[in-house]
């Protein structure tokens, strides 16, 4: 019998790869306390915030916290579902669907999801997968565009858990996508589905998730990918300059934020005769509190009460086939040199190497 080599059947196990899809993270129920769990551990982060430490402490404690938790579990309540948050739920399908086509594409992976806030945390989700022997993994953060306040944020705790563990697996990490071409199409195609159906709006809104100026101006590459994916979206369903406008949502506190708004954008569009729009959040791959409740509800209300006569909401990707295949598309190009192939001799190799297991764990007397 042939016996296996290390490094790929490290302590007699079989190495396997994991693609871990990580997203932003949600409270867990829409009560007051949850979401100010949820927001004490989000804004605390100095990647998310960085005004300094002491003097951002009393804001968060004496200001954020007491008031907006109640505000925000209030909207949280407004497009909560039986099974949860649609952040939640989304990227729980979202994993469990690569896995699937990933599997078409011939990878036998194990697909986990994680929350940077809330749960299932990344420590636990990155202990279980060591557990479950995982000695390859590939961070996939489900932001399409980089930011420091997000996807650094990712590799912060991801790499503040691994100061704490002897034995590293080999890790890699998605720094963006914002100019993949599946996922452009991905977007083409969901609008042009709604098209379709509804018929076509006066001008289309790009909304995506705003960040204080100051981010920009010491060089986070979020904006500028924020606007190549506008750019490439608009050229791929063929508008002109004049049929889209590129905006940003989700302001927090008194410091200028990225330009222009979203929700001052459809009031003026409003005020200067648009009668139809319809809003697109390109950046967001899963439908989520900022989509569902800030666009569809408060920026919808908004631009009726201005004058404007009907507003579309067009859906996230969320787990349409022409994303999910992107997606997998997306991970393959990162696993690239890892063996994750399944041929028929790997398949001989994993049955010979459970025989061996069985036969020495009966040797020694415990159990098979
Ligand atoms: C200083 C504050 C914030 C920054 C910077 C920020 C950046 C940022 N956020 C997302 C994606 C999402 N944010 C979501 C909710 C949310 N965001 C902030 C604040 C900042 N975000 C808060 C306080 C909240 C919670 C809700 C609220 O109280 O308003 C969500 C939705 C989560 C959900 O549970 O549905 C997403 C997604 C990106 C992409 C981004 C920077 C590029
Ligand atoms: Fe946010
Ligand atoms: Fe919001």
């Amino acid at each position: 019998m042939r016996f296996l080599k290390e490094p790929e059947y490290s302590h007699g196990k079989i190495a396997k790869t994991a693609v871990v899809l990580i997203n932003l993270g949600t409270p867990d129920a829409p009560t007051t306390s949850a979401v100010r769990r949820y927001l004490k551990q989000f804004l605390w982060d100095r990647r998310v915030v960085e005004v300094p430490r002491p003097i951002w402490w009393l804001i968060l404690h004496g200001v954020i916290l007491p008031f907006r938790s109640g505000q925000s579990a209030k909207k949280y309540a407004s497009v909560w579902t039986k099974d949860g948050s649609p952040l939640k739920i989304h990227t729980q399908k979202q994993a469990s669907l690569l896995k699937g086509y990933l599997g078409e594409r011939g990878h036998e992976v194990q697909v986990a999801y994680a929350m940077r806030y809330g749960s299932p945390s990344i420590p636990d989700v990155l202990q279980k997968l060591k557990q479950d022997g995982c000695e390859r993994i590939l961070i996939l953060p489900a932001y399409p565009q980089y930011s420091a306040t997000t996807t650094a944020s990712n590799f912060d705790a991801i790499a503040q858990h691994y100061q704490q563990v002897r034995n590293m697996p080999e890790l890699r990490f998605v720094k963006n996508y914002h100019d993949n071409d599946g996922y452009i199409q991905a977007l083409k195609l969901s609008i042009m589905n709604h098209w379709q159906t509804h018929g076509r709006p006066e001008k289309l809104v790009m909304s995506f998730h705003g960040l204080p100026k100051a981010f920009l101006l010491r060089g986070d590459a979020y904006h500028c990918e924020c606007y190549k994916t506008a750019r490439l979206l608009a050229d791929r369903l063929g508008l002109g300059k004049d049929d889209y406008v590129v905006s940003f949502q989700s302001r927090l506190g008194r410091a200028e934020w990225l330009q222009p708004y979203t929700a001052p954008t459809v009031i003026k569009l409003a005020k200067e005769g648009v009668k139809r729009l319809d809003v697109v959040c390109p950046g967001f791959i899963a439908d989520c509190l900022e989509t569902l409740e800030e666009i569809s509800m408060e920026v919808r209300a908004d631009f009726l009460k201005a004058g404007g006569k009907e507003f579309n909401y067009i859906p996230c990707l969320n787990e349409s086939p022409a994303w999910m295949r992107a997606l997998a598309e997306i991970a393959e190009q990162h696993l690239i040199g890892w063996p994750t192939m399944i041929t028929a001799s790997v398949r001989e190799e994993q049955k010979q190497h459970a025989l061996i297991s069985r036969a020495e764990a009966k040797r020694l007397g415990g159990e098979a």
